[in-house]
């Protein structure tokens, strides 16, 4: 099975002449991000995002205009559902904020809750898997430690964890080899958490090696990254692996783009971390992708322009994002992608 063909990239200033910046804050801290800033392009075909973080430099970033112009320029592949179930996720807040943070989401299946923050310990996570697990006494509960663990460190913290019944680990530790370690112990152990793989896919050269070292049970995807819904979708299927599609803390338009790939699956076994708008304190539709009934519909955003104008970033913002787009292009050019 060959990769899929990189789809043509529309001339730059046909690009740049679309684009609007957006500075969007956060309800509450997450990844250490306060406010969201992104870069919106409008196609034929709608809508794209372009939000690498900050700290990615041009070669991590560049997938991620791949991803914001198959949206604008090519459209999605045609789904197999017509709702995608989600997962709440809650940051490293206190026990006592649980409540509060959970409560924008609505009633959801499942929750994702980060584990392993810097500057706290096991007992700050214990207790607030544990107000998860209090509140939602039935729902599906997942941890995410963003490599913060050290092989050893993971196997005590989910052996605590374990009583609150984990469907699995997200990146406990922060590379492939440790991944594999935790997951062989694991199983010897005969404990019942899976390993999912996140930034060793995502910000990896090669995507498939987790799978090739059998170092996860599952991946979770996020289609920016990746370069796109297609390019995702190549990758799991050559992975082999079951998939749960995650967000890049994206405005609506961006988890448009994880929408179309959650719906494109022919498994999808999780909940997907599609719901990150509730974390956000704005959005740039009136109708934002946030879920109903613990799912999200599959369905095309409109922007609004006034939400645009309420959230354009600041003049040097703009410009920052202008050119960081312009080098990004010029990294998908020279790799072909035109
Ligand atoms: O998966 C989820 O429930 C929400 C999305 C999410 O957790 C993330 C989005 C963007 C950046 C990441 O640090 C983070 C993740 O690690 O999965
Ligand atoms: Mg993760």
């Amino acid at each position: 099975m060959a990769p899929p063909v990189p789809l043509p990239l529309p001339p730059l200033e046909e690009i740049e002449a679309s684009a609007h910046v957006v500075s969007v804050p956060m309800r509450v801290k997450f990844r250490g991000v306060l406010v969201r800033e992104a870069l919106l392009v409008r196609g034929p075909a709608g809508w794209g995002e372009f939000c690498p973080f900050l700290e990615y430099d041009d070669a991590e970033s560049a997938p991620w205009l791949a991803s914001a112009v198959e949206a604008a320029w090519h459209g999605f592949p045609d789904p197999v559902r017509a709702s995608v179930p989600v997962n709440a996720t809650v940051p490293a807040v206190g026990p006592g904020a649980v409540e509060g943070v959970l409560s924008p989401f609505g009633a959801v299946g499942a929750v994702k809750v980060k584990v392993a923050e810097k500057g706290q310990d096991l007992a700050d996570d214990v207790a607030r898997v544990a107000e998860v697990r209090r509140l939602l006494p039935e729902a599906g509960i997942k941890v995410d430690a963003n490599g913060g663990w050290e092989v050893g460190e993971a196997l005590t913290a989910l052996d605590a964890l374990a009583p609150f019944d984990l469907q699995y680990v997200e990146q406990p530790v922060a590379d492939i080899a440790g991944l594999r370690a935790v997951r062989l112990e694991l199983r010897r152990r005969g404990a019942p958490v899976l390993v999912a793989a996140d930034e060793s896919v995502r910000r990896q050269d090669d995507p498939l090696r987790v799978a090739r070292e059998d170092a996860a049970d599952l991946l979770v995807i996020k289609a920016p990254p990746l370069g796109g819904v297609r390019r995702a979708l190549d990758i799991i299927g050559r992975a082999g692996l079951p998939a749960v599609v995650s967000s890049a803390l994206d405005t609506s338009v961006g988890i448009r783009a994880g929408v179309a790939l959650a719906a494109a699956l022919p498994d999808l076994p999780y909940a997907c971390g599609l719901a990150t708008v509730s974390l956000m304190a704005g959005d740039v539709t009136d109708a934002s992708l946030v879920p109903l009934g613990g799912a999200l519909p599959v369905r095309d955003v409109q922007v609004s322009g006034e939400k645009l104008l309420h959230f354009a970033a600041a003049p040097d913002r703009r410009l920052e994002w202008l050119e960081r787009l312009r080098r990004c292009y010029a990294v998908l050019a020279a790799a072909g992608q035109h």
